[in-house]
């Protein structure tokens, strides 16, 4: 049984499972293949199941693969991130434009960011897992990274002024105006 709330970006969407809480702790599905279809009206099949950890400053992103796109099914199993999601579809009218949720263990709330969009994330706690599912297999010959403070997009990243933690490949992130994108 989930909840979905619509974001503000059409297509993605934020998703609440319900937590059964007892004396013993709690139960959750994670994952329902029926639900998810039901209510972002999406048929998917995931391939891929992925587990990152990182410390807090780490931002992860924003990537995409330009062909064997992936949709991202994202959820937080320890600690607290922002995820973030940029529309890569130039013949959508949200074009360039993001949206983001905070993401924690705490809410186990899930984010659904279907193909067609860059993903990134920023850990706001001491350390964070992320674990999500894709939609098709990782191709590194077709990742892009956008960067992720293109002021053309503009991500309100709640980082207080410090500098992110990023890997070289996304220190080296594209612009939009020179990235590939999707029709
Ligand atoms: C993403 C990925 C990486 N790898 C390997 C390649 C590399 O040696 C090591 C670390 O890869 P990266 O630095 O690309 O990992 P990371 O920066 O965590 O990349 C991920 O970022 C988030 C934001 C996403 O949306 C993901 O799709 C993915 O791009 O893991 C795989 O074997 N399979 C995969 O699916």
């Amino acid at each position: 049984m989930i909840t979905a709330k619509r974001m503000p970006l059409p297509d993605v969407w934020l998703l609440e499972p319900k937590v059964f809480g007892d004396a013993r702790g709690f139960f959750l599905e994670s994952y329902n293949q029926r639900d998810f279809e039901a209510v972002t009206a999406c048929r998917t099949t995931f391939v891929q199941d992925n587990h990152s950890r990182s410390r807090r400053g780490v931002l992860r992103g924003l990537h995409y693969q330009i062909q064997q796109p992936q949709g991202k099914l994202i959820r937080v199993i320890e600690g607290e991130i922002f995820d973030i999601a940029v529309d890569l579809r130039r013949s959508s009218p949200h074009f360039g434009c993001w949206t983001g949720a905070v993401l924690s263990a705490e809410n186990k709330h899930q984010l659904w960011i279907p193909e067609g969009f860059a993903h990134g994330f920023l850990v706001l706690s001491e350390t964070a897992e992320v674990l999500y599912k894709t939609t098709d297999y990782y191709a590194p010959e077709h990742e892009r990274c956008l960067a992720w403070d293109d002021p053309t997009v503009g991500v309100e990243w709640p980082l207080a002024g410090s500098r992110p933690l990023l890997s070289a490949k996304d220190q080296a992130g594209t612009v939009l105006a020179e990235c590939e994108v999707f029709d």
